[in-house]
């Protein structure tokens, strides 16, 4: 099923992508053409479809016959699929349950037995495939997923991600300390060999990672002990994977790890102690880390996920995101489903603009974020904390083609005031439409999604 073939595309209409941080780029009127690979092979701005199979076609060896061609209609736009940099998929059925609980509770009561009756492959299926279908539909065309301490149902998800075509990282959870009975590792030989089965799958499925990757996965500090961590420290040295896990999320975590390691300076060098922090390091949350921490991560090139929705839904605390860019750190939003309560990544993007607004009430207004900074972070900055910076994010020749097409309502159109939500009027600048979407949008306006130039999700009108 890897590098399923996708034919060839022609794409019409107005392209919307981050230029930098800061600024979004509107390309109006633009051709893309994608490639049967899924790469985009030519991106002419003021072109039309005659013109495209005029003059595009025969310099790429085209013929019209060969090429599917999708418009973006007036309203419409194509926006760089979203990057989820961490997601829990086990964990998808809990998404909106968590009370009054904080971390440590909320792992206890909610999170630990759900992920513990994924070990059923039946039960793992519905709701994996529940889970990327539902990404998918808002729009999200990478995520970096936690399974759980299960190889046979982490390896379905993987085998799910690539028959759906979702582009994924796919971390089998090690956790042999301070866990349940119930679900946890046995040893640290044992989570090692586990997370090398799973390792092995994925080269048998999709042997260059064309779409689905392995993520060494130590849950977090508390639920590992220095010699797992230690063995997954030499694992990814072994291997050049990626590593993700949680850091510094909560005050009472904090305290424990404190507890946990006394010989090491903080939470941040507790991972690095171990080897686990580098450049292919994404480390989520991130809330209270010192000046210490911060330095340090830069110093290794770690990479942050920004979990608002998470950090405000089990009152976590608010991340300082402006302080960590200006340090020059790579942060990308992740829904951290099911601490945050939504798949949508829209939703962080919302909630990324809402908490830094929260951060500016004590600390100044330099600390907002604008939406286009959050749209930044969606994209082309989670492309570079899962390290795909070269490959997706946004919309230049070379790059693949994962991408949405977003439709708003336009009000003079006959569209149901119930199909769409985010009415346009017709005089909103192209700023003004991306911020209405932002704040006011949901599925209903993510009409289609591809991923490396494979449809896999589309709204039937
Ligand atoms: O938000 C979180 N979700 C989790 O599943 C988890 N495990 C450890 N720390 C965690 N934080
Ligand atoms: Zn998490």
């Amino acid at each position: 099923m890897a590098g399923q073939t996708t034919g060839r595309h022609l794409f019409l209409g107005t392209l919307v992508h981050s230029k930098s941080l800061s600024e979004l780029e509107f390309l109006q009127n633009t051709a893309v053409c994608v490639d049967d690979k899924g790469i985009i092979v030519a991106i002419w701005p003021n072109y039309d479809q005659i013109r495209a199979e005029k003059s595009l076609y025969p310099r790429l060896g085209w013929s019209r016959g060969d090429v599917t061609v999708t418009r973006a209609k007036e309203g419409e736009f194509f926006f760089p699929g979203f990057i989820d940099t961490h997601i829990h998929a086990s964990q998808y059925p809990n998404a909106g349950i968590f009370g009054k609980t904080t971390l440590l509770d909320w792992l206890n009561t909610y999170t630990f037995p759900m992920e513990s009756s994924l070990s059923s492959i039946e039960k793992a299926k519905t709701v994996y495939t529940r889970c990327i279908q539902r990404t998918l539909s808002h729009g999200t065309t990478t995520a970096s997923y936690y399974a759980t301490i299960s190889v046979p149902s982490t390896n379905l998800l993987a085998d799910l991600c690539l028959s759906f075509g979702q582009r994924a990282f796919i971390g089998r959870c090690c956790m042999d300390t301070l866990s349940p009975d119930f679900y946890r590792d046995e040893s640290p030989a044992s989570a090692l060999a586990d997370t090398r089965a799973t390792i092995s799958h994925i080269a048998e499925i999709d042997p260059s990672n064309t779409l689905v990757t392995p993520i060494i996965t130590p849950r977090f500090a508390p639920s590992c002990s220095s010699e797992l961590m230690h063995n997954l420290g030499a694992l990814q040295k072994e291997t050049g994977l990626p590593v993700q896990t949680h850091i510094s999320e909560n005050t009472n975590e904090i305290k424990l790890v404190g507890q946990l390691f006394p010989d090491h300076m903080s939470y941040t060098h507790v991972y690095d102690d171990h080897g686990l922090l580098g450049p292919k390091t994404i480390l989520a949350h991130a809330v209270h880390l010192s000046d210490e921490e911060v330095d340090l991560i830069k110093k290794r090139k770690g990479k942050i996920s920004h979990c608002p929705a998470s950090n405000s839904a089990i009152t976590s605390g608010t991340a300082k995101v402006r302080k960590l860019l200006e340090k020059g750190i790579e942060v990308g939003l992740g829904t951290d489903m099911s601490g945050g309560y939504s798949p949508s990544i829209l939703e962080a993007i919302r909630q990324a603009l809402l908490v830094s607004r929260h951060v500016a009430m004590e600390g100044g207004d330099e600390c907002k974020l604008s939406v286009e900074e959050a749209l930044y972070l969606s994209t082309r900055g989670g492309a570079s904390v899962v390290g795909l910076e070269q490959t997706i994010g946004g919309f230049e020749v070379g790059k693949e083609w994962d991408a949405q097409l977003i439709g708003l309502n336009q009000v003079d159109s006959d569209e149901s005031i119930n199909a769409r939500p985010v009415d346009v009027f017709g005089w909103e600048s192209w700023p003004e439409r991306l911020a209405k979407w932002v704040f006011n949008g949901d599925d209903r306006n993510t009409l289609a999604v591809w991923v490396k130039g494979r449809l896999v999700h589309e709204v039937k009108s």
